[in-house]
């Protein structure tokens, strides 16, 4: 049974233990390791890593460096093995599955590369479906507001099929912000789109962490979209092997940057 998260169990616990001026996330020692048959993957290898509020931080890496693993188990999708993960201050590795769903549900925002809206309902239906999971009645003010803030007012009524892969993007970070998250998870939210659009939904999630002081952790594999990040993580064998920081003077780190560190660190792995 999806009970609500009207019941309030959330609002208590965090009340005790959330830390509103700590990270948003932050994981400390995380170790996972995947098994398949008789096989064992370490994915994640001791991470420790902050994730400040109010801050876009690229994750990128070989393919199988971890940062899917890294993703999930941040966001309590995947259970970590050791080690100590936090979103808004709640310990994510002592909560059951049903307190992580409804953490999932009020704390977290997710964005995929394939959009993941449901077809048959309409922009302004999916972007409320969050809400309605969590069994909020969506003000239709709140959601007109946030297809608004993507550039899509003017989209309301439309279906994902009549809508452009940029267009189908901005309904999934609406949807993704609508119950105002502490963190959004991208997962290679740019992946699907031509370079024109990709730039428009990076400039969105710019814009939403500078506006509203909004946490974003984005896995990409694209140099020009970690360009966007104040902070870009390169992971290697599950484990932080450098990272990138935002000039002080506020330009982002150039993509040449971003790309010649991720080719040496491949070459010296
Ligand atoms: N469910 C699973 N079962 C077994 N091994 C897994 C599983 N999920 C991931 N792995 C392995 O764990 C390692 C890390 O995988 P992960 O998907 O986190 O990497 P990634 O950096 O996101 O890769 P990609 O860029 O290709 O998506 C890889 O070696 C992968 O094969």
């Amino acid at each position: 049974m999806c009970r609500p998260f009207a019941d309030g169990f959330l609002e208590g616990m965090t009340t005790a233990t959330s830390t509103p001026t700590g990270p948003a996330v932050s994981l400390l020692r995380v170790t996972k390791t995947h098994h398949a048959g008789a096989q064992r993957v370490t994915a994640l290898d001791g991470i420790t890593l902050d994730f400040p509020r109010g801050t876009l931080t690229a994750v990128m890496g070989a393919s199988g460096s971890g940062k899917s693993t890294l993703l999930q188990c941040a966001a309590g999708i995947d259970r970590a093995d050791g080690g100590e993960i936090r979103v808004d201050g709640v310990d994510v590795r002592a909560l059951d599955e049903h307190e992580s769903t409804l953490l999932r549900r009020s704390r977290v925002g997710f964005v995929f590369q394939s959009f993941n809206l449901v077809s048959a309902l309409t922009a302004e239906q999916n972007v409320a479906l969050p809400l309605r999971l969590a069994g909020r009645r969506p003000e239709p003010a709140r959601v007109a507001a946030a297809l608004a803030e993507v550039g899509l007012a003017d989209r309301a009524r439309h279906r994902p099929a009549e809508l452009s892969g940029g267009q189908r993007q901005r309904v999934a970070i609406a949807r993704a912000l609508i119950t105002r998250p502490a963190v959004v998870f991208a997962d290679e939210p740019t992946g699907a789109l031509d370079s024109k659009a990709s730039r428009d939904v990076l400039r969105l999630l710019r814009d939403v962490v500078d506006a509203r002081g909004q946490t974003v952790v984005m896995v990409t594999h694209d140099p020009t979209a970690a360009a966007f990040a104040d902070r870009v993580v390169l992971l290697t064998d599950g484990r932080v092997a450098d990272e990138i920081h935002r000039g002080a003077d506020g330009a982002g780190v150039p993509a040449e940057t971003i790309a010649a560190r991720m080719a040496w660190l491949e070459e010296l792995c």
